[in-house]
């Protein structure tokens, strides 16, 4: 009986606990549209379409870069190139602009912010005109590798940057294939095989002159394509040969002795400018090529046998001047320093819109 003192009113109360699904709500509830009502009561909409507007004007009407770079392709002007390549299009820089080419071409690179550098490969870097540009090219901030063989380069001439992160050094030989692997780079590359006639005399080493300037200008510009680099040639006013045309304009197509005793020089040099276009017209390699004049400065060989050198030479030795023939020979001179302004302007100038033959030379 005790049993029937418990008290048992529990029983009778409703259960809390017990499950009971809620009422299915339609697919588009109250919760999901609560968003739009909040936008719509607090105006915020005015707000978002504003936003949208301002980000279309940004992105449509104001161009990513100048009108001038949204070309892809440039027929070479008529007055550097008139032979047949004046009909042909080819690639311009601001085509990879993946790499390198990105950097500076859209003008939108905000106020303050410094110029990113390029990766250059200069080969012949540590000869005399070469390390000149390598000096630039570091002082600007940007990073070389230097490929020499140190026939006539010397280390001394670019130790200064040695421990430097932006400069390597590799002894090569550009004759044999140089395999970097650069990829997700764009590498811009100088050809530096300057003709020292007090060096390059004998057989063996004229026609060494003539297979440096091909067969490395060739390997050259096979990894200039292969990573997809911009190239450089460094010729000279040799390629006029004797010329009949004065001063030589980037028409004129020369007078070349091709059995002369320079010969091996001027002709290496003209196949390179061959070989350099026909990368441009055939495999739409960027190029430019700089006719180099007359140029003298420190790290001259003094025995190089070229006209200031060897007049520096015979007046430090207070002997005569030798003057070769009559005498009426001319010439222009520029210092080094002045000459490496130029090819270190021509990597940066993305607004060239064709490949370009650049002689630089001082006024007579
Ligand atoms: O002792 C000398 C040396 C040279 N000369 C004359 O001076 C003139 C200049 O001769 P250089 O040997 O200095 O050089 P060049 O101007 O012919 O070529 C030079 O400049 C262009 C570069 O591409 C060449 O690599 C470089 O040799 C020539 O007419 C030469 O006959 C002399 O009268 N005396």
């Amino acid at each position: 009986m005790g049993s029937d003192l418990i008290y048992r009113g529990h029983e009778t109360q409703p259960q809390a606990d017990v499950y009971s699904p809620k009422p299915q709500k339609p697919w588009l509830s109250l919760s999901a549209t609560r968003p739009i009502r909040y936008m719509l009561r607090e105006q915020r909409l005015v707000f978002v379409l504003i936003g949208i507007a301002i980000a279309t004007v940004f992105f449509t009407v104001l161009p990513s870069s100048p009108a001038h770079l949204n070309h892809k392709y440039h027929p070479i002007p008529d007055s550097y190139f008139p032979s047949e390549s004046t009909h042909l299009t080819h690639r311009v820089a601001y085509e990879h602009l993946g790499g390198f080419g990105a950097m500076n071409s859209g003008g939108k690179v905000p106020l303050g912010l410094k110029r990113k550098g390029l990766r250059i490969v200069v080969t012949g870097g540590a000869g005399f005109v070469g390390s000149h540009l390598v000096d630039r090219l570091i002082s600007r901030g940007d990073s070389v590798i230097v490929v020499d063989n140190f026939f006539t380069g010397r280390k001394e001439n670019v130790m200064h940057h040695f421990g430097n992160p932006r400069f390597e050094l590799i002894r090569h030989d550009v004759v044999e294939p140089l395999l970097l692997e650069l990829c997700s780079f764009r590498f811009v590359f100088s050809v530096f095989f300057f003709f020292l006639w007090g060096f390059w005399k004998s057989l063996i080493l004229l026609t060494r002159v003539y297979k440096t300037n091909v067969v490395g200008t060739l390997n050259m510009l096979g990894l200039a394509k292969r990573i997809g680099a911009r190239f450089l040639l460094t010729s000279t006013s040799e390629v006029y040969g004797d010329p009949l045309q004065h001063p030589q304009v980037e028409t004129y197509w020369g007078n070349v002795n091709p059995i002369g005793v320079r010969s091996c020089y001027d002709e290496g040099k003209r196949t390179a400018e061959t070989l350099t276009m026909d990368y441009h017209r055939g495999a739409g390699v960027e190029v430019r090529i700089a006719r180099i004049f007359n140029t003298y400065g420190p790290r001259m060989c003094i025995d190089d046998g070229r006209v200031v050198s060897n007049f520096v030479a015979q007046a430090l030795r207070k002997e005569p001047m030798t003057v070769y023939g009559d005498g009426k020979q001319t010439r222009s001179f520029q210092y080094v320093s002045d000459l490496v302004e130029i090819p270190a302007s021509i990597l940066l100038i993305y607004q060239l819109t064709y490949s370009h033959v650049i002689r630089r030379k001082a006024p007579p």
